[in-house]
C-alpha cells in the first residue's frame, strides 16, 4: 500500500516502474551493486570465451543473480535502520553487519562456483 493512496496496490506496471526505479537508484547511490555489475559483465565475456556449456551457464548466471540480488536486499536493509535510527546504536550495528555478512557469504560461494565451472571449461578438473 502507499501512504495518502486510496488503493490498496499499485497497478502491475507501477509497480514494475517502483522496481525499476529501485534499481536505478541502487546503482547510483551503491558502489558494490556496480562492482558486481561489472564482475558479472567480466564473467559472462570470460564464459562466452571460454565456451561454457548450457549448465555452466545457467549456474554462472544463477550466481550472478542472486550476488545482486543479496545486495539489493542489504541495501534495503540498510534504508531501513537508517530510517529506524539516526544514532549510533548496537541492534542497528547488528542488523546492518549481518546483512553485510549475508553477501559476502553469498559471494564467497558463488566465487567457488566460478572457480570450478571455468576449471572445468579449461579442462584443469
Ligand atoms: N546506526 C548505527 N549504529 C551502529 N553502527 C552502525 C550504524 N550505522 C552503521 N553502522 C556501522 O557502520 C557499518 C557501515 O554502515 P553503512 O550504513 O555505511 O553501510 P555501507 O557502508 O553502505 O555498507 P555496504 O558496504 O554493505 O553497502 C555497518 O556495518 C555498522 O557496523
Amino acid at each position: 500500500m502507499i501512504p495518502g493512496s486510496d488503493r490498496d496496490h499499485p497497478t502491475f506496471v507501477q509497480s514494475f516502474r517502483y522496481a525499476i526505479e529501485g534499481l536505478f537508484t541502487a546503482i547510483r547511490t551503491e558502489r558494490n551493486i556496480n562492482v558486481m555489475l561489472v564482475l558479472g559483465v567480466v564473467t559472462v565475456v570470460a564464459g562466452i570465451a571460454v565456451g561454457l556449456d548450457p549448465v555452466s551457464w545457467c549456474l554462472i548466471v544463477i550466481c550472478c543473480g542472486l550476488v545482486i540480488f543479496a545486495e539489493l536486499c542489504n541495501t534495503a536493509m540498510e534504508a531501513i535502520v537508517d530510517l529506524a535510527t539516526q544514532e549510533l546504536h548496537p541492534l542497528a550495528k547488528r542488523a546492518k553487519d549481518i546483512a553485510a555478512a549475508s553477501v559476502y557469504v553469498l559471494s564467497l560461494t558463488a566465487a567457488v562456483v566460478g572457480v570450478i565451472v571455468f576449471s572445468h571449461a579449461l579442462g584443469v578438473i
